[in-house]
């Protein structure tokens, strides 16, 4: 989902007290919303699913009656949609890879790499308008310009992470009604500005750079570190064959996240429409969940990943559990007996010890972390397609974290 793929429990006192801190102003804010925005009783009662309003999760969808696995629940095309902040140059029409070089074809407007001058999403609301062209060509120097092969991957990373942006903040320009179903959405932007290196990641590479380098003075800051935390926290990271773009949808934004999701979604690589089906039966008035994290990672891993880009602790049954439901997805072989497994002694404690079911070995979870990082940073370094580099990889992994 909303994230990577860049988001409910056994309370957790931390992000109960967020949530309610997270302000009288974010609450105003989604009740104000939610009266203008929500279905009337009659559309309602059509939907598979309904929108609820808890203090843990903000809002959320239920199920209106019993679903069966495999129901359509939502299909809609996105409001916004826009490259993915990464050192990888894309097509600003259809997301496909492009390169820096000088025989790379350049938009004549604006000079900004595109995949070829038949691209579909050229003039099109889901790819480069004429909008965004003017824009840009009117700030080449700044932008386009500076998208050579001397530019290396932060520099390309800061240029493609403004676009989505400038994308939503046109909106509000051009298409002020689509722009306000984008701005009902949650940024959490008071706790965003308790985190120091996250607020100010966001003035200098965003606010500083659009206002006073792209001389948009008349941008508010604040509105600027709206969008920046609304894309944050409610985008989806969709594409296929190569394409890969982040996305923002008028009613998937409103799911739950939980680590075993009842929910799974696809997207349609010419439309950008996603579509959003149950994964599972879900009962009538459960909660409808998606996985903002990567399933495949240890709790330690999704939680970390949860509570820096979504604002919340995520508390499920599997975050609970040390065994993580079955899977112990998290367990490592304990390194001084060989025989035991080591596990997070409180799993929702995310700096808590980690210890031995056989002997007397612990271990900090700080310690876990590096290790893990460190088998991500080998994983990283392997081509996707090298299968004996992969094959070994996976029999030096049976040595950590067992078969
Ligand atoms: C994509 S938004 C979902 C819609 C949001 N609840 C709203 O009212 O706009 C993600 C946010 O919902 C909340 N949320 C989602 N799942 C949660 C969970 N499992 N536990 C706590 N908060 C959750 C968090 O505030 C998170 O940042």
């Amino acid at each position: 989902m909303p994230g990577r793929k860049k988001n409910h429990h056994k309370n957790n006192n931390n992000s109960r007290a967020r949530h309610q801190r997270g302000g009288q102003q974010s609450k105003d804010k989604q009740e104000q919303q939610d009266k203008e925005q929500s279905p009337s009783p009659t559309e309602e009662k059509e939907l598979p699913y309904r929108v609820e309003h808890s203090d843990i999760y903000g809002r959320y969808l239920v199920a209106n009656r019993q679903l069966e696995a495999g129901e359509t629940l939502i299909r809609e095309e996105p409001l916004a949609i826009g490259p993915c902040v990464s050192g990888d140059p894309v097509c600003l029409g259809c997301y496909h890879p492009v390169s820096l070089k000088a025989d790379q074809y350049r938009c004549p407007g604006c000079a900004w790499p595109l995949c070829g001058s038949t691209c579909a999403g050229l003039k099109h609301r889901h790819g480069h308008t004429e909008t965004e062209c003017q824009l840009y060509a009117e700030r080449r120097a700044v932008a386009g310009e500076l998208l050579t092969e001397r530019a290396g991957p932060a520099e390309v990373r800061d240029l493609y992470e403004l676009v989505m942006i400038v994308r939503i903040l046109l909106l509000r320009q051009h298409d002020p009604e689509q722009f306000a179903l984008i701005a009902r959405m949650e940024s959490h932007t008071e706790e965003r500005r308790q985190n120091a290196v996250l607020w100010r990641h966001y003035e200098e590479k965003v606010v500083q750079r659009l206002r006073v380098t792209w001389q948009l003075e008349d941008l508010e800051a604040e509105q600027v570190h709206e969008v920046c935390g609304i894309l944050d926290v409610n985008c989806f990271e969709i594409g296929q064959n190569g394409a890969k773009a982040r996305t923002l949808y008028p009613s998937a934004f409103l799911l739950a996240h939980d680590c075993t999701p009842n929910t799974a979604h696809t997207d349609d690589p010419s439309s950008f429409e996603i579509l959003l089906r149950t994964s599972r039966r879900v009962r009538e008035r459960e909660a409808l969940t998606l996985g903002y994290a990567y399933t495949l990672q240890g709790t330690l891993k999704r939680r970390a990943f949860m509570h820096e880009g979504k604002l919340f602790w995520c508390c499920c049954r599997r975050c609970s559990d040390p065994r993580e439901l079955g899977t112990d997805c998290s367990a490592l072989v304990c390194a001084t007996c060989r025989t035991g497994s080591v596990r997070a002694v409180d799993p929702l404690q995310q700096t808590g010890d980690w210890a031995c079911d056989r002997c007397a070995h612990k271990m900090g979870a700080t310690e876990v972390e590096r290790q893990l990082d460190r088998i991500n940073n080998d994983l990283e370094d392997i081509d996707v397609h090298d299968i004996p580099g992969l094959e070994n990889f996976l029999l030096r992994c049976v040595c950590i974290h067992g078969s």
